[in-house]
């Protein structure tokens, strides 16, 4: 080595930074069969690089949760909406566990004025969904109330408005984590897949009910499902409107990681306090880099957006309003032509 010009130091170096890839690089059996190898061991424990030296273990502790409430102050009659003390978590909970947390207008309507609330909060950098209790996340649109037209609350009129929720959530520039015990099915199976991430309780069962029920969801419900596990499962999924225990979950790409229930909402605060070390923006740019494509015009508006952001906080960009406003030519003679 000393040949080739290395010093035993940057050897030592090279060999640590070996080791450290090579632990990146676990092979296809091991994720598959192997959770205890899985994507969140690796990120904290075991490492002893310069990286996780200086960080050091995600703390996974349950933070108290004090009860938030959005700038209209109105009480939420059907989801608890919360924020981690001191941290920059929000945790956003559908409240109807008697029906399985089963979601109507006005539940929708709800979690939509929450998740507004924590994208509008520059606190808040992840966002937890759940359900009440340990039997369900979600059971879907509440078949009690469904019409002819959808969904029907007090003002008799049938709505789809989930589809704007999950669009929300799609769009929402901080990452959102389900949190799931027991059933995620139906309309609840489509929102734990429009999430950004999906941590599971070993508890959980997945599946879409649909073609039994007479329904089905045609938009991100089937298109990021065929993403997500591959077309011919999607078919499966829906043709055969099946439930999939989570380990079956976590094999299909349903689900990031699988944990015994009690440790739910332990591992679920640990993985957003990893996600909240790291930057903001750059996270910002990935959620919507890694939804362009998929999301069409929308998708490139998404990211188009995030450049624009950031091109007015540049010199460059500043030039041309204070030019604007001073009444003069603007001069971007000095900004490079980068190549
Ligand atoms: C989830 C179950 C498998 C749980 O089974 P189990 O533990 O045995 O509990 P149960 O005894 O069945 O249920 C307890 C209690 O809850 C009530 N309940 C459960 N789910 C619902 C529901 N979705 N709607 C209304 N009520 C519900 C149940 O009746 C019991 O009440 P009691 O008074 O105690 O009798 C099982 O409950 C189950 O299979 N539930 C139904 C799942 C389902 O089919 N969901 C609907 C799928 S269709 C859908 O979600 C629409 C999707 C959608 O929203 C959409 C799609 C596309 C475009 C637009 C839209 C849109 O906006 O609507």
């Amino acid at each position: 080595m000393a040949g080739l010009g290395m010093t035993t130091k940057s050897a030592d170096a090279v060999s640590r930074r070996m080791t450290c890839v090579s632990r990146h690089l676990i092979p296809e059996w091991n994720h598959t069969h192997s959770p205890s190898l899985g994507i969140s061991s690796c990120s904290n424990s075991g490492f002893h690089d310069t990286y996780h030296r200086v960080h050091g273990e995600v703390p996974t502790h349950i933070p108290p949760w004090r009860p938030a409430l959005d700038d209209s102050g109105k009480d939420f009659a059907d989801i608890i909406y919360e924020k981690a003390v001191g941290e920059g978590i929000a945790k956003i909970t559908i409240n109807r566990p008697e029906k399985r947390n089963a979601f109507r207008p006005q539940t929708v309507k709800e979690l939509m004025r929450a998740f507004n609330d924590a994208r509008d909060d520059n606190s808040i950098g992840v966002i937890i969904f759940t359900g009440k209790g340990s039997k369900a996340f979600c059971s879907g649109g509440d078949q009690s109330l469904r019409g002819k037209e959808g969904y029907v609350d007090y003002d008799n009129f049938g709505r789809l408005n989930v589809l704007d929720l999950q669009l929300q959530i799609r769009r929402l520039p901080k990452p959102v984590i389900a949190m799931v015990a027991g059933y995620a099915v139906g309309g609840g199976h489509v929102l734990h897949m429009v999430c950004d991430l999906t941590i599971a309780a070993d508890n959980a069962v997945f599946g879409q009910t649909g073609p039994k029920v007479g329904s089905f969801d045609a938009g991100y419900g089937a298109s990021i499902m065929s993403r997500l596990v591959g077309p011919k499962r999607a078919r499966e999924m829906w043709f055969m409107a099946r439930f999939y225990n989570a380990k079956e979950a976590e094999k299909m790409g349903l689900v990031n990681t699988v944990v015994p229930l009690e440790k739910l909402e332990e591992e679920t605060i640990k993985w957003s306090r990893e996600i909240l070390r790291n930057s903001p923006m750059a996270i910002r740019l990935c959620k919507s880099a890694i939804n362009a494509t998929d999301d069409g015009h929308a998708g490139l508006q998404q990211i188009g957006g995030d450049a624009t952001l950031l091109f007015y906080g540049t010199e460059e960009g500043t030039e041309g309003k204070n030019a604007y406003l001073e009444r003069r030519k603007p001069d971007f003679s000095r900004f490079p032509r980068l190549p």
